[in-house]
């Protein structure tokens, strides 16, 4: 199942070549805090007063023709308010590399486990930003997804729902296929775990390809329940995973190259 997951990020496909690091050096993480806005090149905190107003600003933004917008573009992407908390939070990741197999650059979450803070902020700034949003559901996806959606559940008063892969859910199923880069996998969600109208979150460690977050999205969708937004801790945005998201938001606080 692992290893399915990860031909998804074959480096091979990239346009740019990977960056290797010997140790585990963070800094391979090199921006942070998109936000499900276009352009990709926002790079912000969400939790500061600044990110609101830039919000107010894309607002007024999709008021105006495109041409208009170029300057608010420019001065957004320039912007390097980044929250100290997202700061430390990408030192603690580390990057290994040809892990689980040569070319891959993986992104392990287990040593920003291992800082209390740092791990307390990545949950503490994705329930500022949903604790307000009316979400019922937090659906996460095994296995990582499971460390960040269930805290988040409980601090924004959510139920969690967890979506498996094949035949761990012991009740009836719902499933989605998905296609990875090379082959297939596929997520499943108990019957009557969401009901229709609720409003949904999908929580996950990392987009890649954006496969999973898609297939997660399918299923809520398919009981019913509306797609608020999708949430990462990493993007790999050169596996251009929002692509496959169908227009739905992602937020996600740290991107790696
Ligand atoms: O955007 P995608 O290309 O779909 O890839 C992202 C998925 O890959 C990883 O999971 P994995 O399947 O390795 O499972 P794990 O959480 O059990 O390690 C990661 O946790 C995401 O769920
Ligand atoms: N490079 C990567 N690091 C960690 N998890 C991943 N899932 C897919 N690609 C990954």
């Amino acid at each position: 199942m692992f290893s399915q997951s990860f031909l998804c990020s074959d480096f091979s496909s990239l346009s740019k070549p990977p960056r290797f690091f010997s140790d585990s050096s963070s800094s391979a993480i090199t921006t942070l805090s998109s936000t499900h806005f276009p352009p990709l090149s926002f790079r912000s905190s969400f939790a500061s007063p600044r990110i609101k107003q830039l919000e107010g600003q894309r607002e007024t933004r999709k008021n105006f023709p495109s041409f208009l917008c170029f300057s608010v573009d420019s001065t957004m992407s320039a912007w390097d308010g980044e929250d100290p908390r997202v700061r430390d939070i990408k030192t603690k990741i580390r990057v290994i590399p040809n892990f689980p197999k040569p070319g891959i650059m993986f992104q392990d979450i287990t040593t920003l486990l291992l800082d209390p803070k740092a791990f307390k902020d990545t949950i503490d700034l994705f329930v500022e930003r949903y604790k307000n949003r009316n979400i019922s559901v937090v659906a996460s996806i095994e296995a990582r997804g499971f460390i960040f959606g269930p805290p988040i559940a409980l601090a924004i008063g959510a139920k969690f729902v967890p979506l498996r892969k094949p035949r761990k859910l012991p009740g009836e199923v719902i499933s989605e296929e998905y296609v990875l880069e090379y082959g297939k996998d596929c997520l499943e969600m108990h019957v009557g775990a969401v009901e229709t109208g609720e409003r949904a979150l999908v929580v996950d460690d990392l987009v890649a390809t954006g496969g999973t977050l898609s297939a997660a999205m399918n299923l809520l969708e398919r009981a019913g329940a509306e797609v608020v937004e999708c949430a990462c801790v990493i993007e790999l945005p050169d596996l251009k995973g929002r692509e496959r998201l169908k227009g739905k938001p992602l937020f996600v606080l740290v991107e790696s190259h």
